[in-house]
């Protein structure tokens, strides 16, 4: 099992207050940052000191926690609905990764069945280390069954930070990588630095390098050459929503490196735990798509690189459509096409 020793929890529950790794800071500052109310995890999430899809759910999740802890109401119905107000307020922070949606709804349900205040406060806590824990143990086996696809030696391209830091521990489409340097096991990674907020150069060289792990930073701009060149094996990324026909919403740009896998022949994995699926929505076309504040495109690191007042468009994510993508890797196997078909069996 890997332990991960050089890195840090970056979502912690304190008790009294959640503690986050701010990876807005990344790599240039390595800073833990306390958060002391339900406002200022909404404005963590929404400001992308936590970001990754299952990172965010448990951060949310531990903030309904928080908020519920703080909570000044002595009648149950006034408790109930000022919580159901801090669910709701997470809610609008971050539209496309599900998991977000997916952990505020457990803890709604906690919420809903609670008999008294106290009994409330305690498992809403309960509920959002179990969330943490599960998400941790998620992880882990994607790990394994991600390594099993890899041979030594080969060269793996990812996109975006689906690692340690964007969920409780060891990632997604990170967690071979850290499972195989654990196991002395080479493989080689090349990473994406996924404009517009570089979250492939800040995060994913970041946390690889703390691991040991071999890595090499190219520019986006670079994929399809560094494919061709350098004899990528494979592209694995990770996922902010997928839908029953297995279309994946996942950091922009990763719809165009499967266009590419597909184009070299290449194998294109999407690791996810089972909190990213959206069964309910039938396709991508349906899923809700973040658009961002221009000033990411326009500025790097609050440099000016854009004329003033030019036009930007500015979507966070993009979806792949399932036919490009070769398996799906989740905490309970590998999913290969038919994916509307064989989801199921492998996510409830
Ligand atoms: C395990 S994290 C998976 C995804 O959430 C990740 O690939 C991604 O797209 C993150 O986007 P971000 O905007 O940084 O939250």
């Amino acid at each position: 099992m890997t332990t991960l020793a050089p890195l840090p929890y970056s979502v912690q529950w304190e008790n009294t207050h959640i503690t986050l790794l701010n990876q807005q800071a990344l790599p240039a500052i390595t800073e833990f940052i306390h958060l002391h109310s339900v406002e200022d995890v909404y404005d963590s999430i929404l400001t992308l000191k936590v970001r990754g899809a299952p990172a965010i759910g448990l951060t949310a999740a531990f903030g309904v926690a928080l908020g519920a802890k703080q909570e000044a109401a002595t009648d149950l119905a006034d408790f109930k609905k000022n919580v159901t107000e801090h669910i709701e307020r997470l809610a609008s922070s971050r539209p496309t990764a599900v998991n977000l949606f997916w952990a505020l709804k457990r803890m709604k349900n906690i919420l809903q069945e609670a008999q008294s205040i106290s009994a409330a406060k305690e498992a809403l806590v309960f509920e959002a280390k179990a969330i943490f824990a599960e998400d941790e143990e998620m992880c882990r086996k994607i790990g394994e069954h991600g390594l099993s696809l890899f041979e030594k030696g080969d060269s793996v391209l990812t996109h975006c930070n689906a690692g340690g830091i964007a969920t409780a521990r060891y990632g997604t489409a990170l967690a071979p990588f850290h499972l195989a340097k654990e196991r002395n096991f080479p493989l080689k990674v090349y990473a994406c630095e996924t404009r517009p907020v570089l979250q492939g150069a800040r995060l994913t060289a970041w946390e690889l390098m703390q691991a040991g792990v071999d890595v090499t930073l190219i520019s986006d701009n670079m994929a399809a050459h560094t494919i061709h060149q350098k004899e990528i094996d494979a592209i694995i990324v990770g996922a902010d929503r997928i839908a029953a026909n297995g279309d994946t919403a996942n950091k922009i740009g990763t719809l165009g490196l499967a266009i590419l896998a597909k184009h070299f022949g290449i194998p294109f994995y999407v690791a996810a735990p089972s909190s990213t699926f959206d069964l309910s929505l039938e396709s991508g076309a349906s899923i809700p798509i973040e658009e961002r504040d221009g000033a990411e495109i326009t500025y790097i690191q609050g440099i000016r690189v854009a004329p003033e007042d030019v036009s930007t468009f500015n979507p966070a994510f993009d979806v792949t459509p399932h036919h490009l993508i070769t398996g799906i890797i989740t905490e309970n196997g590998i999913i290969t096409p038919e994916f509307a078909h064989n989801i199921p069996n492998f996510v409830k």
